[in-house]
């Protein structure tokens, strides 16, 4: 309703005075009232609040209804009719009580809530004002928000009284506005309805993974008592598993052990035993030849016993011949028969000679097999004699089984180590309880320094270290990389001699080794390169093993070499002559492994040593063979190619200066692999 209206409204009643003017208005409050009512029923949202409830309900509930409406055209709703209703109080004052009885009748209690209403009203515009912006902020309105938009859609019908086109625009716009607002509230409804729905599906997420979280930890539990029952078991189980390996592991060396014996009383048969004589009071021992052996002595000196007969045959035939010489051809024969009788002598010393040489490699070969046997018999006997041969387990770990040989200070068993599950050699160095405090010191320190050399050397070429320990006062062990096969020592005592082909892939494994032990920040010379000293793996690959006399190359060596302090026992056919120098301080360096292995290279190429081959150790030094060694010489037979022989001039220089240290020979074309 415009002011204009009112002014008109308030003026007519004030001017005319008209007595049903008040109850008039009071009749149009009250339809604008009901059709507040009823157009409110129409708008939705409304059906949800009950006018009458709301209404006739506590003030402050209609104060905050009215005060978070958005419009500015409500305001002037509302002071139209605080307007309206003043004109009308002032109206009353000149009127009797009868028409206002009249009007609280026709109003039917809304006339109660009416006026707080409009009391409210006027005093919460300004908060009204305020609020606008402001959302749900402040107690209790976000819910009151509704019901906020349900007072402003309740006001518009009492503009619509006025039925002018401007308050049709107006209310028009009012429900659009409306209608944009329930869009919107119903856009954020389904929004909070979907969040909601999202939220339900969160917590259902939440709750299953909470859920399998519970079932898992569960099973963890159950896996940890599952591994730690296991572990138990193990723990339990690990002795007993301990215990049936080292049985299978016991009975097997056994039923070796027996089988040894039982081809060594065999071999024995064939090829000979140790027999005791005594000359006198004093005992020694001998070889009695075998069966076999003696069966090809004999055929020899049979085969020899016939060679000699028919030469004396023949040369008596032939004396005959010449005695006859001036008789008649009737007696003498015919020269026919004379030289066919020749050639029966011939032909038959030839087959002799023949099967003399096949009784001789026969020979050889049983001489091979008795150099075995021989050298298995020590092996049993050293067995038999040793201290550790009853499958003892040292350091909880390491189970004996059978003796592979014995050397100067050592014995040396095949054992299984039972942590980690293989072969291994173990070395048992013993010290002799006849020997002085100082003496023990020496050789402990001595096997120290070897392990510390050793088992920083970690090469395929080279036996691994793996362990040491002590056993007692006078006797600690090495535990060295299980080589199953035979050490170069037996493999040349068996075949003599070796293909080139083969004796050159030995060689350059060998120096594959030197090469890795002169490449190091400390370099290592071994001192001690002969067959005992290279090894096979199972695979038949050559690695090089014993560091006893090794040296540790200072950092500050010259370019001739370092001292040599002390000269140690090497072998001295496979020694170059710097070594033998007596009358001042040899200076030695990996030149001294070069020479070696070219002395192991001739030797496995034509079956001897190129220096003092039959001759002794004391020999080789009485004799200064090795000083004396300038030149080497090659027999015609088996044939070598020229290369292996310049490789073997190389690296038997005589002059130290002048030969090629192992990572210059290493440059050689001969250890070298190409494809061609
Ligand atoms: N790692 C190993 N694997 C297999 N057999 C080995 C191993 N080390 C040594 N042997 C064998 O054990 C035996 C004795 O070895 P050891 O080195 O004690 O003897 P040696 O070289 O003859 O003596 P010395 O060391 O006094 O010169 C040899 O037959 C050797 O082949």
């Amino acid at each position: 309703m415009s002011d204009d209206m009112l002014v008109h409204f308030s003026s007519n009643s004030s001017n005319q005075s008209d007595q049903s003017l008040p109850t008039k208005i009071a009749k149009l409050e009250a339809r604008m009232v009901g059709k507040a009512s009823s157009t409110a029923a129409q708008q939705p949202g409304w059906s949800s609040v009950p006018s009458t409830g709301k209404f006739g309900g506590a003030a402050e509930d209609l104060a905050e209804a009215c005060s978070s409406s958005d419009s500015d055209d409500d305001n002037g709703e509302e002071f139209l009719i605080q307007a309206n209703t003043q004109k009308r109080l002032k109206l009353q004052e000149d009127d009797n009580s009868n028409v206002f009885e009249h009007l609280e009748v026709m109003t039917d209690g809304r006339q109660t809530s009416s006026e707080p209403v409009e009391i409210k009203i006027s005093n919460d515009v300004n908060r009204k004002k305020h609020g606008r912006g402001r959302g749900n902020s402040g107690s209790g309105r976000g819910r009151g928000s509704r019901s906020n938009d349900q007072t402003r859609t309740q006001i518009p019908p009492t503009t619509a009284l006025t039925s002018n086109g401007q308050t049709d625009l107006y209310h028009k716009d009012g429900r659009l506005k409306d209608q944009l607002r329930n869009d919107n509230f119903s856009s954020l409804e389904e929004e909070v309805a979907s969040l909601r729905a999202k939220v339900v599906a969160l917590e259902e997420d939440l709750r299953k993974s909470k859920q399998e979280t519970s079932e898992y930890q569960n099973l963890c539990r159950q896996l940890e008592k599952e591994l730690k029952d296991l572990t138990d078991q193990e723990q339990q189980m690990k002795p007993k598993r301990t215990k049936i390996i080292s049985d299978l592991l016991i009975s097997v060396s056994k039923a070796e052990r027996q089988e040894a014996r039982l081809k060594v009383r065999q071999d024995s048969l064939r090829l000979g035993n140790v027999g005791v004589i005594r000359a006198g009071t004093v005992l020694s021992e001998t070889w009695e030849d075998g069966q076999a052996l003696k069966d090809l002595n004999a055929q020899l000196r049979q085969l020899i016993e016939t060679k000699e007969a028919i030469e004396r045959q023949r040369k008596l035939f032939k004396k005959k011949q010449s005695d006859k010489g001036d008789t008649t051809d009737a007696e003498a024969g015919l020269p026919e028969d004379v030289l066919i009788h020749d050639e029966i002598y011939k032909s038959r010393l030839a087959s002799i000679k023949r099967e003399e040489e096949v009784i001789l490699r026969e020979r050889d070969r049983y001489e091979l097999e008795k150099g075995r046997l021989i050298r298995e018999m020590k092996r049993i006997r050293d067995e038999d004699g040793s201290r550790f041969n009853n499958f003892q387990i040292l350091h909880h770990r390491y189970a004996l089984l059978n003796l592979l040989g014995k050397g100067g200070f050592s014995e040396v068993y095949k054992a299984f180590d039972l942590v980690e599950h293989r072969y291994v050699a173990c070395k048992l160095h013993g010290l002799n309880p006849q020997w002085s405090e100082e003496k023990k010191q020496s050789y402990m320190r001595h096997a120290i320094r070897e392990y510390n050399i050793h088992k920083s050397l970690v090469h395929h070429h080279i036996v691994r270290l793996w362990d040491i320990f002590e056993i007692d006062q006078n006797t600690f062990c090495t535990v060295l990389e299980y080589c199953s096969g035979k050490d170069l020592d037996a493999v040349l005592k068996a075949t003599p001699i070796l293909p080139e082909k083969e004796a050159r892939v030995i060689l350059v494994q060998i120096f594959q080794g030197l090469i890795y032990m002169n490449k190091r920040t400390q370099k290592i010379i071994h001192y001690d390169l002969k067959p005992g000293n290279v090894l096979f793996d199972e695979l038949g690959i050559a690695k090089v093993t014993d560091f006893g006399l090794s040296k540790i190359v200072e950092d500050d060596v010259g370019s001739q070499g370092m001292e040599l302090t002390s000269q140690g026992a090497g072998t001295y056919w496979y020694l170059p002559p710097e070594c033998f120098e007596l009358s001042k301080t040899p200076y030695i360096s990996s030149k001294v492994d070069v020479w070696s292995a070219g002395i192991l290279f001739y030797q496995m190429l034509f079956g001897r040593r190129p220096f003092g081959h039959d001759q002794t150790q004391e020999r080789i030094l009485r004799e200064d063979t090795i000083i004396k060694a300038r030149k080497v010489d090659f027999p015609t037979r088996p044939a070598v190619s020229n290369e292996a022989k310049d490789f073997i001039r190389r690296c038997l220089t005589y002059n130290q200066i002048e030969r090629p240290d192992v990572l210059t020979i290493a440059q050689d074309p001969y250890l070298t692999y190409s494809k061609k």
